[in-house]
């Protein structure tokens, strides 16, 4: 009979999984993805079940990497809560799997790997698409993302301004307090967003928060929310004039409503600038639309596990 998995708990995962080690796995899988060797990578599009009488989804995403034999399978629930809940937007699980076996060698917390694996992709696609001169950061938005984000942000990149918006000035004056550094609480996104040079929604707005007229031309927006097709972050007139780069084309393609309903189209995946088979135009205004995929998930567990096996 197979072992029992082990369980990995939330301040395990915080612990183990660094920045340092998930950026170059992130960067090496993005890459692999777009190569589009079926053989190598598998990552169906991510299956949405709707929770209608409770304003939620539960996404289920597997993935196996056959060069690094990695299988995982990350089940995420996502609710739109009114302002005054305190229940959790986002909670995740994710399933290691013996490959040859077929057995579950691991159970551990996704929420935390959601939360950092979503912003190193954000930095990642910062890191390649950003203006040469980069002074300051805007982050709409004020929960779980961006926290993760401005650890990553400010781990990888030097800012001389860090802006935050939050639909409640209070809750981003408590992201100010929460975080590390000194953080500008702007009082509209015009404010937040107007001379920021990376731009980065992380919020869970149904329609546009983020307006083309306000964006710095040749400025980086990482849209990182709006993972429905019929939910918005940013405004037509930013969509069709920036260059837009996705993780996934057909998770993009199907699964956001910045693309889909601006009818903007796709320049590139990350992974392709990432092979040198796309060019990054960072002279141009860039939008970077995230969706999150099974892989990232993957090679976080397995970075996880790894390390979990060598520290027990
Ligand atoms: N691309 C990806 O891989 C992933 C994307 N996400 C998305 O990132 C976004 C943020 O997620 P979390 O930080 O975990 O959520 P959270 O619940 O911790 O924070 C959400 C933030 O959005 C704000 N907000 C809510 N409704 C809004 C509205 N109508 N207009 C403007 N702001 C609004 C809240 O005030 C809060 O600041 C969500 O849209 C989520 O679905 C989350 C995980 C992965
Ligand atoms: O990739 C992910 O885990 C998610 N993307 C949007 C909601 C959750």
């Amino acid at each position: 009979m197979s072992e029992l998995p082990v369980l990995i708990s939330r301040e395990e995962v915080m612990r183990l999984l660094q920045n340092d080690d998930l950026i170059p796995k992130l960067e090496s899988v993005l890459g692999m993805f777009s190569k589009r060797n079926g053989a190598e990578v598998i990552q169906p599009l991510r299956t949405i079940v709707p929770l209608q009488k409770y304003n939620g989804f539960l996404g289920l995403m597997p993935a196996y990497i056959a060069h690094e034999d990695i299988l995982a399978a990350k089940m995420v629930s996502f609710y739109q809560r009114d302002n005054d809940s305190v229940l959790p937007a986002h909670q995740a699980s994710v399933l290691l799997f013996d490959p040859e076996r077929g057995n579950v060698k691991a159970v551990m917390d996704g929420t935390v790997i959601t939360e950092k694996r979503t912003a190193a992709v954000s930095a990642i696609s910062s890191k390649l698409l950003m203006p040469p001169k980069t002074e300051v950061l805007c982050i709409l938005g004020s929960g779980h993302q961006a926290v993760s984000h401005y650890d990553v942000f400010t781990q990888m990149f030097s800012f001389k301004e860090i802006r935050v918006w939050s639909r409640r000035r209070e809750r981003a004056e408590q992201f100010a307090r929460d975080v590390q550094g000194p953080v500008t609480v702007c009082s509209s996104v015009k404010q937040a967003v107007e001379g920021s040079d990376v731009i980065i929604t992380v919020t869970m707005a149904k329609e546009p928060v983020l307006l083309g007229e306000w964006v710095k031309p040749g400025a980086h927006v990482a849209a990182v929310g709006a993972c429905r097709p019929d939910w918005r972050e940013l405004d037509n007139a930013l969509m069709r004039e920036a260059v837009v780069y996705v993780d996934s084309r057909e998770g993009a393609s199907t699964e956001s409503g910045d693309i889909i309903l601006s009818g903007a189209s796709i320049f590139a995946e990350l992974g392709e600038v990432i092979n040198g088979t796309k060019p990054a135009q960072c002279e141009k205004t860039t939008v970077f639309k995230s969706l999150g995929m099974g892989i990232q998930d993957a090679v976080s567990a397995k970075l996880v596990f790894d390390k979990w096996k060598t520290q027990k």
